[in-house]
């Protein structure tokens, strides 16, 4: 262990990057008075792309790799790193963000789609190390523990969010496939000793080609292998659009191409190609001459068209404009700017998707700028019947009501690149008919799945230590809370039979006694919980790595209206920290207003309880008196700040995400100024409490005075750093006040 207590600040993107300019020079004064040292590491997607290309940058230019670097500590007992959420990019945005840093005069090259050589094959590799899910699986060391603490329950039953009413009638629903899915053709083994895996296709020609060697297995790992038949999948999205055409609701797609980065844009593009297919197949040389990719969504076919002649790109729009009436009604990301459900493939993200359609009365914006019921397509059946569960409990109950519901944390399986999550090296779209085959060392083969081309395959592996530390933390939890808990495993599933297997040895490690422990499939599971939560009952999830990712946006987002306002703490497996805050993700809303409005309100309430939790183990881990004050005093101040409602205002002139810093700013100085286990604490925190009450009136005025105007930083992804502190920071009051506690 070093000797110096040191906490990472991470520095990201968009609204939660924006905060992080307010907050961070706060959080920096007050924990240097415990001799604390706050430093930032850069894992944005911009820093993530220029740390790939370190040999064409200049020397002002370069930065260093933080995340390899973070990725590394993630594993030591040091780490003690808060973590904000970043862009996990898709296409689209990778592209989008390549071109920013050429415009500010970084030479880094174009992304190249189809790579035509050795040294395009490098450079597509280095910016997808860039792409989709990035960080987190990189950092998560650890499995995660989210919830929403007892002072944000408080508070929500005081300040409830709105929720929208639901009826017994409405048409909303989830549509998956029935056959030829992941969850169809799931095969699992548990490894007995470690060794290689090697992964063929054996076409139906004779030739074999290698997918991948040399793939390390550890004894006692789980690692399955399932396959996505992309003809089963247009034949089902075909349906669908006919269905939901037949019963005048939305079509939507709910999908994770973020995570999934390699399936999902996959699948993605196949619904895009159906959705399109009479556009698409009139006009495919074209749009082939013009490099329109359907994996990068149908906005991609409306930037790609610019290249070609007007006449056509006329040709294609207007034969689109057509085909709009006679497909379904689709849902909108944005109906005032036309961008629709299948625009990118990013804007639509699952975990977060569902949520608010089932928050919003199962419905969803269509293209008039109003609510309609809508068919959510959810392709595949692992998980997809969790929410058809939650949609039937609404049309029959009604609504959740926030003020009187439980609470359903979540204990979820995902440390060292647990299962699909961890999948992306090992997907693969089969070039030709035949068989994939996975076979050991010795020639032994685990998994066979007869393919055609353009089926999706993937392996996933889930190693032993994880599953371990998980039913370790589960138990931990339930005994902790004094709460039941479920695992949500469906012993149908292949994988998930093999989980109940280890689920159920690992239990036997554990002093159970008095505690209710169970094990109930998915949709069960999902049944048992609203019903407890209905009464006001709580139950902790226990779930593997894709509805951990589901759960936390789901119950927190009915429960406290947004997964920002949760608790996310990864107790890494080597003994550090790592703090995510909240659940959610970058809110790309929040930047366009405030660079239209100067108004960000952006909830950095999962940052206040990040840090509590990050001072709480730094002060253990250093045995720090002063952190460990610090911590408390802050969770007073959190307290506090929710019960006076101090949280960011959506409008403009009331306090935003600046102002709701300076509450806990001055909230937590008056803490250490109240508390009496540190006298060096106090005398320096009461000074600066009085001098923060004085101001108040002044700093509000600061803070809110500067509103409704548009505001420029020069980049969205990759933002002038000085030019936004400045945004940021409004108040010289609050800023001459904070440099005084430095200075002290
Ligand atoms: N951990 C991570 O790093 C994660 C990253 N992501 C990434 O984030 C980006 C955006 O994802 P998206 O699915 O749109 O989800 P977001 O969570 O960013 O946004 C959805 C909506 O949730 C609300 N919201 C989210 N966070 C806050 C907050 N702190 N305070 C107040 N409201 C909040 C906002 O609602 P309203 O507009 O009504 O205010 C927002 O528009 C993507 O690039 C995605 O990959 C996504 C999830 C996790
Ligand atoms: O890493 C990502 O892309 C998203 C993470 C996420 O949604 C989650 O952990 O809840
Ligand atoms: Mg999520």
């Amino acid at each position: 262990m070093s000797n110096t207590p040191k906490i990472i600040y991470t520095l990201t993107d968009e609204a939660p990057a924006l905060a992080t300019h307010s907050l961070l020079p706060i959080i920096a004064a007050y924990t240097s008075t415990a001799g604390v040292s706050v430093e930032t590491r850069d894992i944005s997607l911009a820093g993530r792309i220029l740390a790939q290309f370190p040999d064409l940058l200049s020397d002002e230019q370069r930065i260093s790799d933080d995340l390899a670097e973070l990725g590394e500590l993630a594993k030591t007992p040091e780490a003690n790193i808060i973590k904000l959420p970043n862009i996990s990019a898709s296409g689209p945005q990778l592209k989008a963000a390549i071109k920013e840093l050429q415009s500010q005069g970084y030479p880094l090259p174009d992304y190249p789609d189809e790579p035509k050589n050795d040294g395009e094959k490098a450079i597509k590799a280095a910016f997808d190390k860039a792409k989709g899910s990035a960080v987190n699986p990189v950092l998560r060391e650890g499995n995660s523990d989210r919830r929403a603490p007892q002072s944000v329950k408080n508070y929500v039953r005081k300040y409830p969010h709105r929720m929208g009413e639901w009826s017994a009638d409405s048409q909303s629903h989830v549509a998956h496939m029935s056959e030829g899915d992941f969850y169809g053709s799931e095969q699992s083994a548990t490894i007995e000793k470690a060794g290689k895996l090697k992964i063929e296709l054996k076409q139906k020609d004779g030739t074999t080609s290698v997918l991948k060697e040399g793939l390390a297995v550890q004894e006692g790992e789980v690692v399955d292998a399932s396959r996505m038949s992309s003809r089963r999948l247009r034949n089902f999205i075909d349906s669908e659009i006919k269905d939901a055409k037949k019963r005048g609701v939305l079509f939507s797609l709910h999908l994770k191409a973020t995570m999934m980065k390699v399936s999902d844009p996959i699948m993605f593009g196949i619904v895009v190609e159906e959705f399109y297919k009479d556009v698409l197949e009139k006009h495919a040389d074209a749009l082939k001459l013009a490099g329109f990719s359907p994996n990068s969504g149908i906005g991609d076919l409306y930037s790609a068209i610019q290249s070609l002649p007007s006449e056509q790109q006329e040709a294609i729009t207007s034969d689109i404009d057509a085909l709009y009436k006679e497909r379904p009604p689709m849902a909108m990301v944005n109906s005032h700017k036309g961008i629709t459900n299948l625009h990118v493939p990013s804007d639509v993200i699952i975990d977060a998707s569902m949520p608010a359609m089932i928050r919003d009365s199962g419905k969803m914006w269509g293209a008039d700028d109003a609510l309609h019921d809508a068919k959510a397509v959810i392709p595949d059946r692992c998980y997809a019947g969790i929410y058809q569960v939650t949609i039937d409990d609404c049309k029959k109950n009604g609504a959740f009501d926030p003020t009187t519901m439980g609470s359903v944390p979540n204990v979820g399986l995902m440390a060292q690149k647990a299962e699909e999550y961890g999948s992306h090296d090992k997907t693969f779209q089969a070039a030709a008919d035949g068989t994939i085959v996975v076979t050991d060392e010795n020639g032994h083969q685990l998994f066979s799945h007869d393919v055609e081309a353009g089926d999706i395959w993937r392996m996933c592996q889930t190693k032993d230590a994880p599953i371990q530390d998980w039913v370790k933390l589960a138990v931990t939890r339930a005994r902790d809370s004094a709460t039941p808990a479920i695992f949500w495993l469906d012993a149908n599933r292949a994988h998930d039979a093999k989980l109940i297997e280890k689920v159920e040895t690992y239990l036997k490690d554990h002093d159970t006694s008095g505690l209710d422990i169970r094990i109930m499939s998915p949709e069960d599971a999902m049944r048992f919980s609203l019903e407890r939560t209905r009464k006001g009952e709580d139950t902790i999830s226990v779930t593997g790595n894709v509805l951990r990712d589901y759960l936390t946006d789901l119950f927190p987002i009915m429960e406290l209206g947004t997964s920002a306002k949760m608790l996310s703490i990864v107790p890494l497996m080597q003994g550090g920290g790592l703090f995510e805050t909240g659940a959610g993700g970058s809110a790309p809303k929040h930047v366009e207003q405030l660079l239209e409005q100067n108004h960000l309100r952006w909830d950095s309430l999962g940052e206040f309880l990040a840090l509590a939790a990050s001072l709480e183990h730094l002060a253990k881990a250093y045995d720090n008196a002063k952190a460990k004050v610090l911590a408390k005093t802050l969770d007073q101040a959190t307290g506090e700040f929710l019960n006076s409602n101090k949280s960011p205002s959506r409008k403009i002139g009331e306090i935003d995400n600046r102002g709701s810093h300076f509450y806990l700013s001055l909230y937590w100085a008056q803490a250490l100024a109240s508390q009496d286990e540190d006298a060096e604490l106090k005398e320096q925190f009461s000074e600066l409490a009085k001098s923060l009450e004085a101001d108040e009136d002044k700093v509000v005025k600061e803070l809110t005075e500067v509103q409704g105007k548009p505001v420029e930083i020069n980049g969205y992804y990759h933002p002038d750093y000085d030019l936004t502190s400045q945004v940021m920071r409004p108040s010289a009051t609050l800023n001459a006040a904070l440099d005084a506690l430095m200075k002290r």
